[in-house]
């Protein structure tokens, strides 16, 4: 592949004495949406928390945008424009929406426009209506949809998003979906942890499964919905 922006070869990690990667292979193409997939314990979590830095890797190496970056702190990777969307809403309760948009403020790599609150409000209008709105006081899908815009005020060229529809009624799924598909639309590239396929079918081109510890069949999302036997042996319970 063709200078892919993410490229992950042997990732190994765990907690305490407990090993949970066994030498995570997969790639990120450049403006690319790709769904990290696998059953509850899967790893996907702990993969983009190693990636990310947050979790140190045991081994391997994670290439983003040319630079190795396994090892170093996750503030350094996220200057390097790599975004992080956890799986825990991390806002701000106490600031108001623009406020917890402007913790995120980046400055944009040359050339590119810069994400402003104004810019995200034109994006996400749900948002925009409740700009003065302490986040405190918002929607568990509010405040996810928040947590990714966000992570757009970084300027990121890739981003990773844990489970972004975990937990949210079917229509906050749909505007989540739109807002990867947008994202993907400006060139930025989406690892998104996932375990519902109709998400991944709806903002993915290609699937990666994880199980236990590392990826165990990948191919385009078309492939795993018409494939009844790979999402048997792999994804359902
Ligand atoms: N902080 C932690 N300390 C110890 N073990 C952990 C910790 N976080 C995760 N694990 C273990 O690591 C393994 C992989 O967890 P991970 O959260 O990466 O899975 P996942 O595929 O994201 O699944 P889920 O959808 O359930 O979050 C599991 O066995 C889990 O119990």
């Amino acid at each position: 592949m063709a200078d892919p922006v993410l490229q992950v070869a042997g990732l190994r990690a765990g907690y305490g004495p407990a090993e949970v990667l066994f030498g995570v292979e997969l790639h990120l193409a450049r403006g690319e949406v790709a769904a990290l997939m696998g059953r509850n314990g899967a790893g996907k979590s702990t993969t983009l928390k190693a990636i990310m830095g947050l979790l140190p890797p045991r081994g391997g190496s994670v290439r983003f945008a040319g630079q190795e970056i396994a090892g170093q702190a996750p503030y350094r990777i996220a200057r390097l424009g790599l975004g992080y969307v956890p799986e825990d809403r991390r806002i701000f309760t106490d600031l108001t929406v623009t406020e917890n948009l402007e913790v995120g403020r980046r400055a944009a790599p040359p050339g590119r426009a810069p994400w402003t609150p104004e810019r995200l409000f034109e994006f996400f209008p749900n948002l925009a209506e409740m700009r003065h709105r302490r986040a405190g006081a918002m929607s568990g899908g509010e405040q996810q949809m928040l947590t990714i815009a966000r992570s757009l005020m970084g300027n990121p060229e890739a981003v990773l998003l844990d489970e972004p529809s975990e937990g949210l009624a079917p229509v906050i799924v749909e505007q989540m979906a739109e807002a990867v598909l947008r994202m993907k639309a400006e060139g930025i590239a989406v690892l998104v942890s996932e375990q519902n396929l109709d998400f991944a079918g709806a903002v993915a081109d290609r699937a990666l499964i994880l199980e236990k510890g590392s990826v165990r069949w990948q191919g385009s999302i078309a492939t795993l919905e018409a494939d009844e036997d790979v999402r048997r042996a792999h994804l359902t319970v």
